[in-house]
């Protein structure tokens, strides 16, 4: 049984599409995220796919929240979030959004992210996440909401939102300040410290470093095996309890979090390094 060649299945909404395993071979679709079921260990493989570096955008946000409403559809025991890139996992929000949007396109971005960040940190099933490239900014934190983190050596992860000038959202600082010790957490939030696999494992930001995508995999779904046979209820209403303070914060302060958002983003200072950063990159070549 083939799981490394995409088939045609039905699509499940326009940007999700479900690889399954039945004959019908078609070119590579264009879906922002890429949904693999493995039909033995009932685990789904989502990998985001929106080239080159899988930044996010509102419609990033929406496919990974589409895809993870499709697997708490089909019940299932677990996902293993990944990319389609050799050597990204995700570069972080889209800097052309940051550098060219307004109120209304940041309010609807944080919004669109806020959805996807309680459909993967309060789903009924463990996410691992499989981290085959650079994870820097929102790439880093959606794999911090995952249950657990392997790593690929050579690459780069941290949450250098300070560097592109942004001031780091409440729930990024809630999340971080519980996963890295109070020292490492401080440090890595006000400097945007980016680390190498190597280093996080040492602070608690990956569980694992490993050689390659697979050997990611094979860990990540030896972590989701360790709860076949603990009943899920007791498992996600033990998570709930520790994740319940970010999980209350997004729920009851929806509309005040995307305004802090906001307001970050489209301050003169901000802006001015939103610009200077997003020149530094389209200038790298
Ligand atoms: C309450 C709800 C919580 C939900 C939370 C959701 C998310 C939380 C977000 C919080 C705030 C987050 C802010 C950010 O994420 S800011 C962005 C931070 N990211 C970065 O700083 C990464 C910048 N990119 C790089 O460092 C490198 O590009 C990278 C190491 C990723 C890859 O290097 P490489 O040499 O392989 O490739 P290039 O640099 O040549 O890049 C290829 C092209 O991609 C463009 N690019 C890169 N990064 C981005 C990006 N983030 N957005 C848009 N475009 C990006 C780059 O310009 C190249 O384009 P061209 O080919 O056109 O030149």
């Amino acid at each position: 049984m083939s799981r490394n060649i995409l088939f045609l299945s039905k699509t499940i909404n326009s940007n999700v599409r479900r690889l399954c395993t039945t004959p019908t071979p078609v070119q590579k679709a264009e879906k922002l995220v890429l949904i693999d079921v493995n039909d033995k260990t009932g685990y789904g493989t989502l990998s985001m796919n929106r080239l080159p570096v899988n930044s996010l955008n509102v419609e990033l946000f929406n496919a990974l929240s589409d895809a993870y409403d499709e697997m708490e559809k089909n019940k299932s025991r677990g996902v293993i979030l990944t990319s389609t890139s050799p050597k990204i996992f995700s570069a972080g929000l889209d800097i052309n959004d940051l550098y060219s949007g307004d109120s209304k396109s940041w309010s609807e971005l944080w919004d669109a992210s806020q959805e996807a960040f309680l459909k993967i940190y309060d789903a009924s099933f463990p996410s691992a996440a499989a981290i085959n490239g650079h994870a820097i900014g929102g790439g880093c934190f959606f794999s911090m909401i995952c249950d657990y983190r392997a790593m690929v050596k050579g690459y780069q992860i941290g949450l250098n939102e300070i560097q592109v000038g942004i001031a780091l959202p409440k729930v990024l600082v809630m999340i971080m300040g519980k996963l890295l010790p109070r020292r490492h957490a401080e440090i890595s939030l006000t400097q945007g410290t980016l680390y190498s696999p190597e280093q996080a494992s040492k602070i608690n930001l990956v569980d694992d470093v490993v050689v390659d995508k697979a050997e990611a995999i094979i860990k990540c779904e030896a972590f989701l095996n360790k709860f076949r046979k603990i009943p899920m209820d007791a498992v996600n209403t033990t998570k709930r309890t520790i994740r319940r303070e970010e999980i209350d914060y997004i729920r009851n302060n929806k509309q005040k979090d995307i305004d802090d958002f906001v307001k970050a983003v489209e301050s003169v200072e901000a802006q001015n390094t939103i610009k200077m950063y997003y020149q530094a990159l389209k200038n790298k070549k």
